[in-house]
C-alpha cells in the first residue's frame, strides 16, 4: 500500500471538514475523488500528502514515497518573468535534456523558453504535470487538473494521465467534479461529502443512490439500483442491507460524523 488513511478526521478551526475517512492507494491504480464544492476533496488530498494534520485517525505513507503533486491552484503573477524552463528546475534543478523530454512527454515540446504567465490553461496544466513527472513519482496527485479546460482538452489530459500511468507504473490520485469525464480513466472512485459516501468502480459509484442524490441525478431507476446492489461485494457489510424501496438522501455537508464505506452503504 502506498498511502493509507484510517478513520481520518480533519478540522479547520472548529469545523470538522472530514470525518471517519478510510482510504487506501495501491501501486499503479488510478483513483478519483469526486464530490460537491466544499466536500473536503482538497482537504483529503492535502492530509494524505501530509500538508494538513489529522485531528483524529492516522495517515500512513510508504517510507520514502515519491509524490508528484499538482495543486488545484497556482497563481502565476502575469508580470512574473519566469520561463517554463526555469520553472521546471524548481525546486530541483534538471538538465535541459530532462526538461525537454518531460515537456515532449506531456505533449508540449519546445515550450521551454516561453514565459510561464503567458501559457494557455491546457499548456499550463501540462507544464505542471511535466514538473511533477521530473521527480519520478510513485504517486501522482492531481487536484482538479482539468479545471478551465474544455471537453476535448479534458479528455486529452485524462488520456495522457492514463499513458503516464501505463509507462511509469505510478499510482494516480485525482480530484474531479465530473465523474463522467474521468470514468474511462479511473479504476476506483471515492465519492466524498465530508465523509466517504460511497466508493467503488466508476460504474458502481455512478449508479449509487448516494452519488446520484449528491449530484441531483435522481435515483437512477430500478436497473441502476439492481446494479448497485449486485455489482460489488458486501462482505463485512452485515446489517446494512440495501432496501431498494427505501428513500435515499444526501447528507447536508458538515452534519455527519459516521464512518461510511468501504462500500456504498445507506444509513439505517
Ligand atoms: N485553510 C482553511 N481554513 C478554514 N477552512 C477551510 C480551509 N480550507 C478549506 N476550508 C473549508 O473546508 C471545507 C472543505 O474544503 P475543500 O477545499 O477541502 O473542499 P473541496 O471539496 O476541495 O471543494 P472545491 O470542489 O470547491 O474545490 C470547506 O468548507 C472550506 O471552506
Amino acid at each position: 500500500m502506498l498511502i493509507r488513511a484510517e478513520n481520518l478526521s480533519v478540522r479547520h478551526g472548529e469545523a470538522v471538514v472530514l470525518a471517519g475517512v478510510d482510504f487506501t492507494l495501491a501501486p499503479g491504480e488510478i483513483v478519483t475523488v469526486v464530490g460537491p464544492n466544499g466536500s473536503g476533496k482538497s482537504t483529503l488530498i492535502r492530509a494524505l500528502i501530509g500538508l494538513e494534520p489529522a485531528a483524529t485517525g492516522t495517515v500512513t505513507r510508504a517510507p520514502g514515497l515519491r509524490i508528484g503533486y499538482v495543486p488545484q491552484k497556482l497563481h502565476i503573477d502575469a508580470g512574473l518573468p519566469m520561463s517554463v524552463r526555469r520553472f521546471l528546475s524548481l525546486p530541483k534543478r534538471v538538465s535541459d535534456a530532462q526538461a525537454e523530454a518531460a515537456l515532449a512527454r506531456v505533449g508540449v515540446p519546445g515550450l521551454g523558453p516561453r514565459p510561464l504567465a503567458r501559457l494557455s490553461g491546457g499548456q499550463f496544466q501540462r507544464v505542471l504535470l511535466a514538473r511533477a513527472l521530473l521527480g519520478a513519482p510513485q504517486v501522482l496527485i492531481l487536484d482538479e487538473p482539468t479545471q478551465g479546460l474544455d471537453q476535448p482538452g479534458t479528455a486529452a489530459f485524462y488520456r495522457l494521465i492514463d499513458e503516464v500511468r501505463a509507462e511509469t507504473g505510478a499510482a494516480v490520485l485525482m480530484v474531479s467534479h465530473d465523474l463522467h469525464v474521468v470514468m474511462a480513466a479511473s479504476d476506483r472512485v471515492v465519492c466524498l461529502n465530508g465523509h466517504v459516501c460511497c466508493e467503488g468502480t466508476p460504474k458502481v459509484v455512478s449508479a449509487a443512490p448516494e452519488y446520484r442524490a449528491l449530484f441531483g441525478l435522481g435515483t437512477g431507476g430500478a436497473f441502476a439500483l439492481y446494479r448497485h446492489v449486485h455489482d460489488h461485494d458486501h462482505e463485512g457489510d452485515e446489517g446494512h442491507g440495501h432496501d431498494p424501496a427505501a428513500p435515499h438522501r444526501a447528507h447536508p455537508h458538515g452534519t455527519h460524523a459516521h464512518v461510511h464505506g468501504p462500500e456504498c452503504r445507506h444509513d439505517a
